[in-house]
């Protein structure tokens, strides 16, 4: 099958939001009917919430069978467990403390008050990822990978030209003197996000358009981050106009601008 790598673009970020999460509601109920669960890796940052808040939202919520679907995050900042800042607190309080998960399906990086040092938290999640592993492998398979994209054109906490976006061998990193903040983070690395069915960035606002124009130009990764996103089956941009004004013609979905009316489409 063709790997896809296109931008779908929406005239607002509610309006962005609210296709995203009903493409998602489409979707997922499909993967669990095949196989039985759905295996979804979340991210920080303000449109990977403003995603979760309008499944919550949706009338399309319940129609999923929630105890089927594993949660992952593709990157945590290094807070304590209670932080409002945690990614995975924020995606709690948006949509998983709404909705009937099963808990040992719910898989938080460790925290900084959890007793373990930051690289002993990442080799835990690395374990984790590991004991939830496809047959031959050190990660689950993952159904959909959900990505902000930074101004730079970080994603997860894989920052341009350091260490962490080279890195081919682990599965997990400890991220330290972050650029944003805090400071010190957790990241999945770009192997393992890139092993993903499909990838979706989800990116708004006119400071992410050099990023973007610059990702699906082809930039390189070390430079750009993004611009290594490469899921297995499909690598989809879902952003605004504003993050959309330098991408190239060519590479607009020809149905851009779609309302949510339009967004049921699935592919
Ligand atoms: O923990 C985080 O901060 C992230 O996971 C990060 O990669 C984020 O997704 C981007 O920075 C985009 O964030 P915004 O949408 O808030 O700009």
């Amino acid at each position: 099958m063709s790997n896809e790598r296109r931008a779908i673009v929406h005239s607002s970020k509610p309006e962005l939001a609210h296709a995203v999460a009903e493409r998602f509601l489409n979707k997922v109920p499909q993967i669990i009917a095949e196989f039985d669960e759905a295996t979804i890796v979340l991210t920080g940052g303000t449109m990977g919430q403003a995603v979760l808040d309008a499944i919550n939202s949706s009338p399309k919520r319940d129609a999923v069978d929630w105890s089927r679907v594993n949660f992952w995050w593709g990157d945590e900042r290094w807070l304590p467990a209670r932080d409002g800042e945690r990614n995975d607190v924020q995606a709690r309080a948006a949509l998983l403390d709404h909705v009937a998960v099963d808990p040992e399906r719910v898989h938080s990086f460790a925290a900084s008050d959890s007793g373990l040092g930051l690289d002993d938290a990442a080799a835990a999640y690395s374990h984790e990822l590991a004991q939830h592993s496809t047959r031959f492998g050190t990660y689950p398979h993952f159904d959909i990978v959900f990505l902000g994209v930074g101004p730079d054109g970080h994603i997860a906490s894989l920052f341009p030209e350091r260490e962490g976006i080279r890195e081919t061998e682990r599965t997990v990193i400890a991220v330290r003197n972050s650029p944003k903040p805090p400071d010190e983070r957790l990241s999945l690395t770009l192997p393992v996000l890139n092993s993903s069915v499909r990838i979706w960035a989800v990116v708004a606002g006119s400071d992410k358009a050099s990023a973007l124009g610059l990702t699906l130009a082809g930039a390189s990764y070390n430079e750009v981050p993004a611009a290594g996103l490469e899921g297995r089956r499909k690598t989809l941009f879902f952003v605004d106009s504003e993050a959309a004004a330098q991408v190239p013609d060519s590479l607009i979905d020809p149905g851009q601008f779609w309302t949510s009316a339009d967004s049921t489409d699935e592919h």
